[in-house]
């Protein structure tokens, strides 16, 4: 039985640079390299020094630094790439010689479509340049890889061959790249056990896979390839590389972990690293993760169906194989938005210190699901908006009666309003400002005089065309004077209020929607009790 120990080949600096765009700065490369080693990977593949003499250096440093360092842990290999041709490997080796354990890694196709049309060569070509560069690596390096390019739309019989040849010639690892992605799991499966079972002196090797994820199988065939006896996985972190990527690392690490009982197979990796290092590699490739992702997306740990929710607050096995934490990401979400349930509604309104009754929770949550159907997420400013508007049922002490602006690129925005104030008297400013919003604004704070902070201002146009109905959301943050809902919130507390309004005039929208959210801070602030004796002089 072969020993249960996989090798973790990380190539985010090799083939994973090879993404479009992604190339980062030796600086930048260096970090990675740092952060892999962190994260107890047994190879990095820091690059392909016959690319140019940037790259060379690159790895030469990544060899020299990282190659060196025992910094939290284990010393790992450091490997460069190379064609099959002795300038390639003379250079690969004069990258990583530097290293503690140094590796060469070259390569050849053996597909049929890659021997004719991209290498020009025959089998026999193909088979005497393996003996001969691989012997060549393995004269300056002790640790010598070798990968027959393209070997998963290759004729496996003549795999067993050029494999045999390897090793022979000194291959300590074999590499069995699918490097197009063309293969599935049960064939990738089949390819490794065949390799395994007709490759004469294959068992003093260790055997590695190389996936890439053209159809989307990239991690599947790893682990397909890994059951049938590989020992070593290539992959890259968020599952970045050439075309659609790589395997990631991080699915691949975290499959074994998570069964343990199926694969009965384990690695070197702490885990706990693997958000903080698929951060790094997304901010210094510009390759942003998307948020599906597996492992390491920004939702794979949050719920916002309000069954899922539920389930996660009784018992979080419920809905999550792993736990974040073990994965170094911060704790579940559970997001709320339209398919949400009263459980996380109330969860999240007792962290914020509301304790609701039933009746209350009723009122909130028919209003929370009304907003929800417009916004996508619901955020703490809204829920504190959307209960003090339940707990103060709104008043319109002051409503648009007017308004006028004037604005352009010729003038200061200049804008009118008028006010029906809760006197019943018509009030009338103007102001100017940035912008026709902005002055408006600034005319109705000076006939209502209820201070307070916008914090959000938000446009949307409902319909399309010209004639487009705006709708205009805004909060306002202000002193709430009377509420004081639980023991936890003291009075006079600052609190945020929404308003919202539409209309074809994206100002006069915006004027109402000011407005709402003013009358509301009104009520809350105990002002209008006052208002008959402010200042406000009517017309
Ligand atoms: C599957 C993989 O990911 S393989 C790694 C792919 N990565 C890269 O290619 C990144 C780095 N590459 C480079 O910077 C450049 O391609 C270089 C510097 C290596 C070579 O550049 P050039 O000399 O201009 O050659 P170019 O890239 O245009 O063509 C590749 C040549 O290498 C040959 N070649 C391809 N693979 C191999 C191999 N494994 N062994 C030997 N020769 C090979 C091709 O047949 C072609 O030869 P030709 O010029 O006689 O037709
Ligand atoms: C060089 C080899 C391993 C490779 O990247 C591939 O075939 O995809």
């Amino acid at each position: 039985m072969s020993e249960p120990y996989v090798r973790i080949f990380d190539t985010t600096l090799r083939d994973g640079e090879q993404s479009p765009g992604a190339t980062m700065t030796s600086a930048e490369k260096l970090e990675v390299a740092r952060g892999l080693a962190r994260l107890g990977v047994d190879v990095i593949e820091a690059g392909f020094p016959a690319a140019s003499p940037d790259d060379l250096e690159a790895v030469r440093r990544i060899a020299i630094e990282v190659g060196n360092s025992a910094d939290g842990g284990r010393v790992p290999i450091i490997c460069g790439l190379a064609r099959a041709t002795k300038s390639d490997i003379d250079k690969a080796w004069q990258a990583v010689q530097p290293a503690a354990r140094p590796r060469i890694h070259t390569f050849l196709a053996t597909s049929e479509i890659h021997m004719q049309y991209k290498l020009r060569m025959t089998r026999q070509q193909v088979l005497e340049r393996v003996a001969e560069m691989v012997a060549y690596a393995r004269s300056l390096c002790e640790d010598v890889e070798f990968s027959p390019e393209d070997a998963g739309r290759s004729d496996p019989e003549f795999l067993y061959e050029v494999l045999a040849v390897a090793i022979r010639a000194g291959a300590t690892t074999l590499n069995i790249p699918d490097t197009v992605g063309y293969t599935t799991p049960d064939e990738f499966g089949a390819l490794i056990a065949g390799i395994i079972q007709n490759t004469p002196g294959i068992e003093n090797c260790i055997v590695s896979v190389h996936c890439h994820n053209d159809l989307g199988l990239a991690t599947a065939n790893t682990l397909a390839g890994l059951r049938a006896g590989a020992r070593q996985a290539e992959v890259t972190i968020n599952g970045i590389g050439e075309r659609a990527g790589n395997t990631a690392l991080e699915e691949v690490v975290m499959a074994l972990h998570t069964r343990p009982q199926f694969y009965g197979l384990h690695t070197g990796i702490d885990t706990t690293q693997i958000s903080r290092i698929s951060k790094l590699v997304s901010n210094y490739t510009g390759l942003p993760v998307q948020p599906n992702k597996a492992i390491v997306g920004a939702n794979a740990f949050a719920h916002e169906a309000g069954i899922h929710q539920d389930g996660m607050l009784k018992h979080s096995l419920t809905y999550e194989i792993m736990r974040p934490e073990t994965v170094g990401a911060t704790q579940s979400k559970l997001v709320l938005g339209k398919h949400s349930g009263r459980h996380a509604l109330r969860t999240r309104l007792a962290a914020l210190g509301y304790a609701l009754d039933e009746s209350e929770m009723d009122q909130v949550f028919e209003r929370f699901k009304h907003l929800a159907d417009r916004k996508k997420t619901i955020t703490d400013a809204d829920l504190e908006a959307l209960v003090s508007d339940e707990l103060y049922q709104p008043r319109e002490f002051f409503a648009l009666d007017g308004l006028q602006v004037a604005c352009g690129t010729m003038g200061m925005p200049t804008a009118t309003v008028r006010l029906r104030g809760p006197d019943g008297q018509l009030h009338v400013s103007a102001a100017v400002g940035t912008g026709p919003v902005d002055a408006a604004y600034k005319a109705i704070d000076a006939i209502v005089k209820a201070p307070n902070t916008l914090q959000e201002f938000v446009v949307h146009a409902v319909t399309e065309g010209i004639d487009a109905l705006g709708e205009v959301t805004v909060r306002i943050e202000g002193i709430d004077a009377l509420l004081q809902i639980s023991p936890q919130r003291e009075a006079e507390v600052p609190r945020t209020f929404g308003g919202y309004g539409a209309d074809t005039d994206i100002v006069v929208a915006s004027v109402k929607a000011y407005l709402a959210a003013l009358n509301k801070l009104l009520v809350a602030s105990g002002q209008y009790g006052s208002v008959e004796q402010s200042a406000v002089q009517p017309v």
